[in-house]
Parts: C-alpha cells; structure tokens; sequence
C-alpha cells in the first residue's frame, strides 16, 4: 500500500520532459525542514491507502506510457510499497521519472529517471549524500535572492552544467513570468538550462494539475 494524495493526467510542467503527457502520483508525506513555499502543502500528511495494484490500474486504463511520481517526498515510502510499483512499471516498458528534494536518500537501485530539487534553507543545503550520486538531473527553484548559493552548491559538486535546470520560484503565473528572463540570462551565462513551470502558465493556481 501506498499512501497517496492525488492522482491525475496532465502535461509534465518542470525539467527535462516538459510539454510530454504524464500521469501523476502524488505520494503523501514529506519532512522536515518544510519549506515555506511548497505549493503542496496539503500532501505533507495523511493521505488515503492505495494498493500496487489500483495505482496500476489507473495508469493502464489512462494509456499513460509516462509516469511521474511526486510528493511530497516520495521515496520516504520506498519501502512500502513504492519499490515494487518502481520494478512493475519497469517491466511493463513504462517510463517513470521521480520528483525528489533528496532530503532521503535516493535508492540508488531505483529505475526510474530521478530529478532532483536540492533545498535551501536556514542557511543550508538540505541533501542526503546518497542523493548527490543517483540524481540524473537537477532543477533548482530559483529567484534573485537564492541564486548566490545555487551557483555555489553547483560549483562545489561540480555538477555537469547540462544536467542542471532553474526553474522560477512562485506560485502564480504572474510570480513566473516576472522571473523567467532573468533566470535565462543567469543560464546562458553559467551554461545551465532554463525550465517554466509550465502547467502554472497554462492553469495559474488550479489544482491537479
Ligand atoms: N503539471 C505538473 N508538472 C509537475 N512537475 C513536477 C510537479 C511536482 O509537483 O512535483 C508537477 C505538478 O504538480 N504538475
Ligand atoms: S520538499 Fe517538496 S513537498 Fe516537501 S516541503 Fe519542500 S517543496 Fe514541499
Ligand atoms: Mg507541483
């Protein structure tokens, strides 16, 4: 069983496959240091049981051959359950990418493609050290005051410019807009890639989406 907050389809709205149809699950639970501008609050406790099965289901009767699992943070539940659902949809040729802040370790077994989204905050990185070696690519929310130490945590682990994206910080499509040409121009200047929030500058602040 899985403990799960939503579930639905959509377009892919951050990183590498943006634009590309996905069917999300949204796994509930995340921990500590939160921060204060998730924009998925609600997902942080609680939510209901799912089994493998109709979480598979689901994928299936929707005609999804691109999954994204997200939280939260989803690999606080690897062992209970999201393993298996990781191996299943594997074997049954669908592709999986995982949103992760990293705050757990990466399983370093994992299948899926993991995009990772280290956290700043009170002063630190928020990182599990395991994280740092299974993350395949890494997306940076980003505004003018936090650029600083993006650029240094970067730096400092040598992390391969092509396999880093900023993306703006902000909840509405007015926050994104304001922010998007100056995170292009930091981009072409560090060699790094830029992502919008894409499903935020389709549908503002709706929900599941
Ligand atoms: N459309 C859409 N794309 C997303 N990519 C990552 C998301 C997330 O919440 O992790 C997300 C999300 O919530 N919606
Ligand atoms: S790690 Fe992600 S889900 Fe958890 S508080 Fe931060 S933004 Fe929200
Ligand atoms: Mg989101």
């Amino acid at each position: 069983m899985l403990l799960c907050h939503e579930m639905f389809s959509s377009l892919q709205g951050e990183g590498p496959h943006t634009g590309r149809p996905a069917f999300f699950i949204r796994l509930s639970g995340c921990l500590e240091p939160f921060c204060p501008w998730c924009d998925t609050k609600d997902a942080w406790f609680g939510g209901s049981p799912a089994s493998i099965e109709d979480i598979i289901q689901k994928v299936v009767r929707e005609s999804h051959r691109f999954v994204v699992i997200t939280g939260g943070e989803p690999f606080l539940q690897w062992d209970d359950g999201l393993s298996r659902l990781d191996r299943e949809l594997a074997e049954m040729k669908i592709e999986v990418q995982y949103e992760t802040s990293g705050k757990v370790a990466i399983p370093q077994q994992v299948r899926g493609e993991v995009i990772c989204s280290p956290k700043y905050l009170s002063g630190k990185w928020h990182l599990a050290r395991e994280s740092m070696y299974r993350a395949d690519a890494f997306k940076f929310v980003a505004c003018r005051e936090s650029i600083f130490f993006i650029d240094a945590f970067i730096a400092e682990h040598g992390i391969d410019r092509d396999r880093v994206w900023l993306m703006p910080k902000g909840k509405t499509r007015k926050e994104q807009t304001e922010l998007l040409q100056f995170l292009w121009e930091h981009c072409v200047k560090k060699g790094y890639r830029l992502s919008a929030r894409l499903h935020i500058l389709c549908f503002d602040q709706k929900k599941g989406v």
